[in-house]
Parts: C-alpha cells; sequence; structure tokens
C-alpha cells in the first residue's frame, strides 16, 4: 500500500494482464457477523483485508468471539451461538458502515432481551452519516437507544434489558440507504428464534417505507442469510420480509468470499479504455456473483466496452473509442457508478448518472466530491441533488485530486491518468495526482500496486530523480527517503557495480580487464529484493556493503564495456509510478532525461565520519584516518576515469548536506521535486 502524502499517476498508455480481485467488501462484513452470531465455528476463506472488515473483527472480539487468522489465510471464527458473552463494550468502528449499521442491530436486540451496554462511535465523518431511520425502528420495537451527539447519528448508546413489542411488523424507511434495512435482516433472526427472553418463538415482519433502494445489496443479504441457515421470506416488490418464527443461524462451516463486484469496475474501466491490444482479465466476479454491482458490466458495456463473461471472471477490451455517452438510472449500481463518471470524460457526449442520492451520505458526498474532482481536471460538470452530468473532456489539465478519505474517489480518479489516450492529445498527456492514496484502504489496499502490474506507460513519462555524488555523501539515505515520500522506486546503481565487481573478484578474474568483467555481466544470475541483492540465489547484501567491495566496484566501474553491459539493467528500473537513482552517471549518463537532478556533496572529512560511524554502529572495526584515504583514493579513481567520470549533470542541483539532516536535505529535494511537477501548488 501507498502510504505517501500523494501519488503521482504518470500518463498512462494502455493495459492487459489478470487481475486478482480482493474479497467483496460488502459479503465479508455480513459474513463475519453472521458467523459471529452463529454457533459454532466457520471458516471464512478469501476474506477481504481492510480497514473496513478490521474494525469488524476487532468490534466482534470485543463481544467476545474468537477469531484467528489461520497460516493458510483462513479465518476461523467461533460465534456467540446468539448468546452475549460481553455485556458491556466500547466500540470504534472507524467509517465503516457495513459495520456501524447492523452491529446497532444486533447489540440493540441483545442489549434489549439479555441485558447491557455498548457504545458505538466511529471517526467524524461517521457521526455526520444518517442512522436516525435505524434507530427510529429499533425505538419502536422497544430497544433504548441514545443519541451521543446529534439526534440521528452516531455515536450511540444501546441498553438493556427493555421488554420488546414484536407483534407488529417493524417499519423501516427503505429510500435513503437500504443498509438500515439489511441490518434488521440481519438482526432480527436473534428475536424470531424465541428463547433468549423467555417469549416464544414467532415471525418476525419487517416493512419497508418508501421505495427500496440499492435492492441488489439486500439480495446479497438474503443470500447470506440463507447460506447461514435463515430463509427470509419477501414480497415481490420489495416491501415486506418476513424471518420465519424459529429461525436460527446455522453456521454453513465454510464460506467463501467471491472478490469484490465494485472494485472490479475499476478494471472493467480500464479494459475499456485502455485494451486495445489483448484484454484485461479480472478474477473473483462473473456471471455467478451474488454481487449487484456486477451489473455494472452492462453499463460499461453500453458505453463500449468489450466484455467476455465467465462464472467468476471478466475479460473486457476496448470496444467503441472513444467512449459512448450514457444516459442512467443508476440505482442497481450506487458504488460502481461513480467509475462511470471518470469515464465519461472519455465518452462522445455529455454522460447522465440519474437516482445517485445516496452518494450524498456515503463516505463523502460523492456528488459534490465528483463534481468538484472532474472540473480540476477541467470538465464541464452539471450537478442535482441526485444526478450528475459530465462532459467529455478534450484540454485536459494536471490536477491534485482530493480523496475526501474515500477509496472510490481515489480510485476512480486514477482512470484520468489515461488521457493521452484520447484522440489528438497523445503529446498533451498530462500526469494526475491521488492525494491520501492510502485511502483505498479501506476496501483495496494494494489498488494502485495492482493497477501498475496490468498498465503501460512510455519509459519517458515514467519520472526519474538523480543522486550522484561522492562516497558516503548520503546518497543512498537520501535516494531511500525521497523514494519512500514518494511511493517511488529506487536504484542502487552502485550495487550493480559492487556485485560485478565482487562476482568477478569470486571468478578469479583480473578486475583491470574491462573485456572480461563486461563478458562476466549477461551471465549474473542477479535478484533484488526490498533491498536486498541476491547472486546465484545467495543473499550477498552485506559483502556488498564492506569497503573492500566498493573499491573492487571502483576499480570495475572504470572499464567502458563494463559501464555498457550494465546499461539496460540501470534502464529497466525505470517502472511506475517513478524511481529515484542513485550513482555517479545517474544524471549525466543514464537518465539525462531525469526531472531533478541532484548533486549531492559533503566535505572529505564530514563523510569519512559518516561511514566511520555507519561501519562502527554495525560492529565493523574501522580507522577514520584510513576511511579517509580509502574514499579519497576512491573519489579521485570516480573523478578521474574517462568514461562517465564523477561529475555534476550541467543542470544538475548541486547539495552540500555538510550541515545538514537527512531529513533536511529531503524535504530540500521534495521542495525542488514540487516545482517541476506541473500540478497546482
Ligand atoms: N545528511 C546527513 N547527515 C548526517 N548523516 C548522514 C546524512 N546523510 C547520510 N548520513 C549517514 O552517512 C552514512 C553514509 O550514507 P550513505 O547513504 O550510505 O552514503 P552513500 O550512499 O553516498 O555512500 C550513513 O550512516 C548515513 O546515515
Ligand atoms: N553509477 C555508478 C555507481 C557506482 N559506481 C562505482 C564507483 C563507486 O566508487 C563504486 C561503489 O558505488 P556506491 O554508490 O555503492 O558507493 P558508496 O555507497 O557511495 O560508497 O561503484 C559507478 O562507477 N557508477
Amino acid at each position: 500500500m501507498y502510504k505517501t502524502a500523494y501519488l503521482d499517476l504518470p500518463p498512462l498508455r494502455g493495459a492487459a494482464g489478470t487481475v486478482s480481485l480482493p474479497g467483496s467488501k460488502s459479503i465479508s462484513n455480513r459474513v463475519l457477523l453472521l458467523a459471529g452470531l452463529s454457533e459454532g465455528e466457520t471458516l471464512v476463506h478469501d476474506l477481504l483485508d481492510s480497514d473496513d472488515t478490521k474494525v469488524m473483527i476487532a468490534a466482534l472480539r470485543e463481544l467476545g468471539c474468537e477469531l484467528h487468522h489461520r497460516d493458510d489465510g483462513v479465518l476461523s471464527v467461533i460465534g456467540l451461538g446468539g448468546r452475549l458473552r460481553q455485556k458491556q463494550a466500547q466500540l470504534f468502528l472507524g467509517n465503516a458502515g457495513t459495520a456501524m449499521r447492523p452491529l446497532t442491530a444486533a447489540l440493540a436486540v441483545l442489549a434489549a432481551t439479555q441485558g447491557g451496554q455498548f457504545e458505538l462511535s466511529g471517526v467524524p465523518r461517521m457521526h455526520e452519516r444518517p442512522i436516525g431511520d435505524l434507530v427510529d425502528a429499533l425505538r419502536a420495537l422497544g430497544c433504548p437507544i441514545d443519541c451521543l451527539g446529534q439526534e440521528g447519528y452516531p455515536p450511540l448508546r444501546l441498553r438493556g434489558p427493555a421488554p420488546l413489542s414484536l407483534t407488529a411488523p417493524v417499519q423501516v424507511r427503505g429510500d435513503v440507504s437500504s443498509q438500515f434495512l439489511t441490518a434488521l435482516l440481519l438482526a432480527l433472526p436473534l428475536v424470531a428464534a424465541g428463547g433468549v427472553d423467555g417469549q416464544a418463538p414467532r415471525d418476525i415482519v419487517i416493512e419497508v417505507t418508501g421505495e427500496l433502494i440499492s435492492k441488489p445489496y439486500v439480495q446479497i443479504t438474503l443470500d447470506l442469510l440463507a447460506r447461514f441457515g435463515v430463509q427470509v421470506q419477501r414480497d415481490a416488490d420489495w416491501q415486506r420480509f418476513v424471518i420465519p418464527a424459529g429461525s436460527r443461524y446455522a453456521s454453513p462451516g465454510v464460506v467463501h468470499v467471491e472478490g469484490d463486484a465494485s472494485s472490479a469496475s475499476y478494471f472493467v474501466a480500464l479494459g475499456a479504455i485502455a485494451a486495445d491490444q489483448a484484454p484485461v482479465r479480472i478474477e473473483g466476479v462473473g456471471s455467478s456473483s451474488v454481487q449487484g454491482d456486477v451489473r455494472f458490466v452492462e453499463a460499461a458495456q453500453a458505453m463500449g466496452a468489450a466484455v467476455t463473461l465467465g462464472p467468476n471472471w471478466l475479460e473486457v477490451r476496448r470496444g467503441a473509442w472513444p467512449l459512448r455517452a450514457l444516459d442512467l438510472d443508476c440505482n442497481h449500481i450506487p458504488d460502481a457508478a461513480m467509475t462511470l463518471a471518470v469515464m465519461a470524460l472519455y465518452a462522445d457526449g455529455p454522460t447522465v448518472l440519474r437516482n445517485i442520492a445516496s452518494w450524498r451520505v456515503k463516505e463523502t458526498d460523492r456528488i459534490a466530491a465528483m463534481a468538484t474532482e472532474l472540473r480540476k481536471l477541467g470538465a464541464e460538470v452539471e450537478e442535482g441533488p441526485d444526478w450528475l452530468r459530465v462532459f467529455p473532456l478534450q484540454h485536459w489539465q494536471p490536477a491534485a485530486i482530493h480523496t475526501y478519505d474515500d477509496h472510490r474517489v481515489a480510485m476512480c480518479f486514477s482512470l484520468a491518468a489515461f488521457n493521452g489516450l484520447v484522440p489528438g492529445r497523445s503529446e498533451e498527456a498530462v500526469p494526475v495526482r491521488i492525494l491520501d492514496p492510502q485511502c483505498v484502504a479501506k476496501t483495496f489496499p494494494d489498488y494502485f500496486e495492482t493497477l501498475f502490474s496490468v498498465v503501460q506507460a512510455r519509459p519517458q513519462d515514467i519520472p526519474v530523480i538523480t543522486i550522484d555524488g561522492p562516497t558516503a555523501s548520503g546518497k543512498g539515505t537520501l535516494t531511500d527517503e525521497v523514494a519512500r515520500a514518494l511511493g517511488y522506486g529506487v536504484l542502487d546503481s552502485g550495487s550493480l557495480y559492487r556485485v560485478t565487481g565482487l562476482a568477478a573478484h569470486r571468478a578469479g578474474l583480473d578486475l583491470n580487464d574491462g573485456a572480461a568483467v563486461a563478458a562476466l555481466v549477461p551471465t549474473l544470475d542477479l535478484r533484488f529484493e526490498e533491498g536486498r541483492v541476491l547472486l546465484d540465489e545467495e543473499d550477498v547484501s552485506n559483502e556488498l556493503r564492506q569497503e573492500a567491495t566498493g573499491l573492487m566496484a571502483s576499480q570495475v566501474g572504470a572499464h567502458p564495456p563494463v559501464r555498457q553491459a550494465l546499461h539496460q539493467l540501470q534502464l529497466d528500473f525505470r517502472r511506475l509510478p517513478g524511481l529515484v537513482a542513485d550513482g555517479r552517471d545517474m544524471g549525466t549518463a543514464i537518465f539525462p532525461d531525469a526531472s531533478l537532478k541532484v548533486f549531492l556533496t559533503a566535505s572529505a572529512a564530514t563523510r569519512a565520519e559518516r561511514r566511520f560511524n555507519q561501519l562502527i554502529s554495525k560492529g565493523v572495526p574501522a580507522k577514520l584516518d584510513d576511511l579517509r584515504a580509502d574514499l579519497e583514493a576512491r573519489d579521485a579513481r570516480d573523478k578521474t576515469r574517462s568514461a562517465s567520470p564523477l561529475q555534476a549533470a550541467a543542470d544538475a542541483i548541486e547539495l552540500d548536506n555538510s550541515a545538514h539532516s537527512v531529513e533536511a536535505s529531503k524535504d530540500l529535494v521534495l521542495g525542488w521535486w514540487q516545482t517541476k511537477r506541473p500540478f497546482p501548488h
């Protein structure tokens, strides 16, 4: 996951390959709650690992359920069997509506029937998301509920015991959020079973007032209840639901969670926009999915996507291009429809998304958020209380997209990075900045990594920062820090020269024989893994850092054929989303087109002292005078060799960090970087 302040997406030009989707959030949290309320053990396969499922798991643990992650990735849940083990708890539920609503219903009923007191709270945005309709329904049933802040909003206190009146149907509004109905459907089997409060089993009738929105999500609830032994009857127009007397949660033993169909929408759109050669294959959802958002596929097809469907996979290619404009009632795909708003930028006319009022009460006011951020890209957008009209965009602007702590805003705006595919815009393509990219943790922590694994960019569009300079000036340290702040990859080019020197030495070659050493390079079996270097599968990272190896590196690096042999290997590090490259000739020879070049220096005395401290702290014996003599000799060789000598590129910014901390140097470089980027400050 990118834990950076922002993530810059370079212009992207194509897509192909296979993605496996993380588990569905809606199914994961429903399954967790049902397993938590059931008797005995449920083994949950392919559960989504995200913020929203983490809060549900933590809440269930607080309530006395036993949950543990097995080594094979399966989650074992041993449920309460409908009996409260903890009668008091304070549960923090983040911004997870799929945890707040059903837990409110279940705990209100459990507190009323078995006694107890529970407080449910979340992040500030959660306290702005209405829950009054559910609270009203539960209060009418007899559950004592206090709204601890504003009436009708979390945080809530649920109290008991209290007598429930179950003779009249339970009434709930269905026209704001279907999650209130889902919450009652998931919770009320607790009372249909009878017994817990000394009452006989009875039918529980739930009546929906107002037109029920988002029916497919309610269908998921009904399907999962059936998997857990509760067969709810519903009438044809989704207004009346009956949980039959005697219904009891029964664990099915094993549950497999489908891939997240809403998450699939980004990759379906990706295929429609950018898969003009080979398809994007999406594994985890398909024609047999129970999630309503698979119907996003139909909307994408209407816009031109060419889709092949299997039972649990999809393959998507570009069909019509530009995409075809759409006028659609999105009530059945509220979450996935946000993706259509960005696809609309690539369409042949204005696209209208209707019946999306529920967007206003999600993680953020999504209608306002989408309109604001689309406009930053340069788009013309009109909005109404429950609709959005987006016009196609020709003149794209580089924009820093605010994501409102809303995972879906972050994910769908990544599709704006394909603006170079708009006819006539190839050379004017602009990057897109996604602010706070880690908000995707809510449902898809590895979203951007997954995206990068199936998209292509032109190498020249992938930004590079070069950091060259003499030994022990702090290049490696600064490179790692800058790369971490930007989410970029790292090229420690010195390690390539070091490993070449080491391998040549081990092979008994004369290090002064440039041709022989260069011939060795293509035969090297090298792997780079999280900062480690493997030579013939042996981790040689520690040996590489020794001063003796540094000298070998300097020696072999003086030969033009060796430098030539390592050239392409270094270029191959230029991968999405960007690169910070550290060495001697990164800015002069390898990446002459780098957008920012830093030449890092420090006095010889400072550098010798840094190296000394570095070695001593690792328990390696060292002498300051010897180190200084060695580093000056190495600098001299690196500077005076004929091939790519150590020197600042003409357009490099020199930074003498003798008196700067690592943090201060990093901030300076990041400040320069901002001035090189096209985004508004
Ligand atoms: N700006 C700095 N101030 C103080 N110490 C630094 C600074 N930059 C790096 N160092 C320290 O100096 C040592 C050498 O840094 P390193 O990044 O390995 O240099 P290089 O890659 O240029 O050889 C490390 O122990 C590092 O922590
Ligand atoms: N791009 C590069 C990187 C390193 N070299 C050579 C010259 C250097 O003295 C050695 C070791 O480089 P490295 O960056 O690992 O060394 P320091 O960490 O700065 O001591 O390799 C090079 O010639 N070109």
